[in-house]
């Protein structure tokens, strides 16, 4: 568990984390989600004692993160993937990371073929590719079997292969009752990784919820029928909200699937579709940021 109480970070005038308390539980992957810029990564670094909180406190495992003792085998990070001797191999780096926790030299190894570089495993890290420094890095994190992990875009340059071995890692993790924290901006991944999620605007809390609540609450049903306009008026009797789509099916909020096929019959309206429609992440997260952003790209030609 991870657990943050009024976590505020300021770096000048700029309050990077405002306020945030929240707490992330085990037995799930928690997506961490926001804006660039919104302090997902201060966020991580405060909990993991490479940022110095201004207020607040972030504990992992009940204590601060500076408290574990060879904390690689309860907390593993993927935070900054560059921060490692370009001149050493993947070999070497993860070795002086298992010693360094008291680790068995046979886990490097394991580590290694379980993110697939042991073809490049005695070749200099400064050499690699976005992806595979992203291999190394999830290497890096794993290596201590750690009950908790925070991995801050870890999908981030990874080929298809990589992204969908990550969703599996990470929801067997989670399965396994491990905490699992991580950051993308992949809305179409996270909906197909994460159970839970947190979100952030500008440093602050925006949402604490289940994927299946946020997605639900914006459910709707679909329905297509050669009376449309009688089924929309009795509909809206029945207290839905009914909007006519360019196709010509009836988009009906405030009833479920059931209720609306029950009002149909009770019109005497034939129905040729009924489906339940629910948002995509990405629809409900740019619903939920859409006035956080702060940097947003211009339109071209427009000023
Ligand atoms: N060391 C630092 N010195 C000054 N400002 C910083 C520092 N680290 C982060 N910031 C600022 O804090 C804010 C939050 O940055 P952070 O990297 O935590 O956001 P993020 O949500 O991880 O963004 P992204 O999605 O782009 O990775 C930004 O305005 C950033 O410029």
């Amino acid at each position: 568990m991870i657990e943050l109480v009024g976590l505020t970070k300021v770096f000048g005038d700029r309050v990077a984390v405002d306020d945030l308390t929240v707490r992330i539980e085990p037995g799930r992957v928690t997506g961490f989600l926001g804006p660039n810029g919104s302090g997902k990564t201060t966020t991580m670094r405060c909990v993991l004692g490479l940022a110095r909180p201004t207020a607040g406190t972030a504990t992992v495992l009940g204590v601060p993160y500076r408290r574990l003792d060879r904390p690689l085998r309860r907390v593993g990070a993927l935070v900054d993937p560059r921060a490692r001797h370009p001149g050493r191999t993947a070999h070497a780096h993860l070795l002086a990371l298992a010693r360094s926790n008291g680790l068995p030299r046979r886990r490097v190894a394991e580590v290694i073929d379980l993110v697939g570089l042991a073809a490049v495993a005695y070749d200099r890290v400064g050499g690699y590719s976005l992806g595979m420094g992203q291999r190394l890095g999830m290497a890096g994190a794993l290596l201590g079997e750690p009950e908790v992990l925070l991995l801050d875009e870890p999908v981030n340059g990874l080929d298809p292969e990589g992204i969908r071995w990550v969703r599996g890692l990470l929801r067997g993790l989670a399965a396994e009752g491990r905490t699992v924290l991580v950051s993308s901006h992949l809305m179409s991944e996270m909906e197909d990784t994460a159970d839970h999620l947190v979100v952030l605007g500008r440093g602050r809390l925006l949402a604490d919820v289940p994927m299946a609540e946020l997605l639900g609450a914006s459910a709707a049903v679909r329905v297509r029928s050669p009376a449309a306009p009688l089924l929309a008026s009795a509909l809206r009797r029945a207290g839905a909200a009914v909007v006519l789509e360019l196709d010509g099916a009836l988009r009906i909020e405030g009833l479920d699937p059931a209720d609306v096929g029950d009002v149909a019959h009770a019109a005497g309206v034939p129905v040729h579709e009924l489906t339940r429609v629910v948002a995509s992440l990405e629809a409900a997260y740019l619903a939920l940021t859409g006035g956080e952003v702060e940097y947003r790209a211009g339109l071209p030609g427009l000023p």
